[in-house]
């Protein structure tokens, strides 16, 4: 049976500044062990729905309708409350990732702290799990442990980051863009890994992009978000074959015309319906 983990309902947000809605009566589910994705162009409310998950909301937004995690209410509980479940329950992978460490600590320092915030495990479990976790993620652990964030690339950075949020094991993790800054080996690797813990950990994953290949390929059920509203959902299928709404149409239309290897693999599912 679907046990739901996170669960938005009529989620309403505007912005107080010039009264904008940003987003317009929002329904969005993700289970246990699924990878549920949010696709929709730019500016379509896509990370401002991160943000109300995570309590990072921008000042001035006025929120209305409900959001459950884990049967309790996000949006009536107290910020410190909302906090303590970042990290651990919640875990959020963004596309800027360069805030995600300070960048005179180690690499290292950072992620066994950060571990030995949310768990209870010594300084060398601590040490052990960061390296297992860079080493997952194709990095040369030892190194990307010992080094400061600026002796590393980008990119590697930006899967450091990803480890740390992956070792927490959270129940609900928000990949915002999560590819957008690595080239596509890595990004498959990273993508590869979220699958391997979504398996092994069961938890629930958001994956927000304005990829709908990657959301087709890595998805078990895709919302289409356009200018606030959540104008379709589906399963991958269902969205690539049966869409109704003329952005879906769009987007499809753009996914077919792409050339080559991930054509073929789109004509195939289609052709196998
Ligand atoms: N701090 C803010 N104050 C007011 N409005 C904002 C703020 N941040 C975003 N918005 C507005 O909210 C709407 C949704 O923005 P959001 O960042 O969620 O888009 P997105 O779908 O994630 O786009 P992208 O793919 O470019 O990141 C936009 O109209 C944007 O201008």
């Amino acid at each position: 049976m679907r046990e739901p983990v996170i669960s938005i309902q009529n989620l309403l947000i505007e912005s107080s500044i010039g009264q904008k809605t940003i987003l317009n009566k929002v329904n969005l589910e993700v289970a246990k062990g699924e990878i549920v994705g949010l696709i929709g162009e730019s500016g379509s409310g896509k990370s401002i729905t991160a943000r109300v998950l995570l309590g990072l909301l921008p000042s001035g937004m006025n929120v209305r309708g409900q959001i459950f995690f884990q049967n309790e209410n996000l949006l009536t509980m107290s910020a410190k409350e909302h906090r303590k479940l970042l990290g651990k329950e919640i875990g959020v992978i963004f596309q800027d990732y360069r805030g995600s460490f300070t960048p005179f600590i180690k690499i290292g320092k950072q992620m066994a702290e950060t571990i030995r915030t949310h768990h209870v495990v010594s300084k060398k479990e601590a040490k052990n799990i960061s390296l297992q976790v860079l080493e997952e993620m194709g990095l040369d652990s030892k190194r990307v442990y010992s080094s400061y964030p600026f002796q590393l690339s980008g990119g590697q950075v930006q899967r450091a980051a990803i480890a740390i949020a992956l070792a927490l094991k959270p129940s609900l993790l928000i990949c915002d863009e999560v590819t957008t800054a690595l080239d596509v080996m890595s990004g498959e690797k990273v993508l590869d890994y979220i699958d391997h813990i979504r398996k092994e950990t069961g938890c629930a994953v958001l994956m927000i992009t304005h990829d709908l290949m990657q959301a087709y390929k890595r998805t078990d059920h895709i919302y289409v978000m356009h200018q606030g509203k959540i104008v379709e959902e589906g399963d991958p299928e269902q969205i690539r074959c049966y869409h109704q709404h003329p952005y879906t149409k769009k987007l499809c239309s753009c996914l077919l015309s792409l050339p080559g290897e991930n054509n073929l693999v789109v004509n195939e599912r289609v052709n196998s319906i």
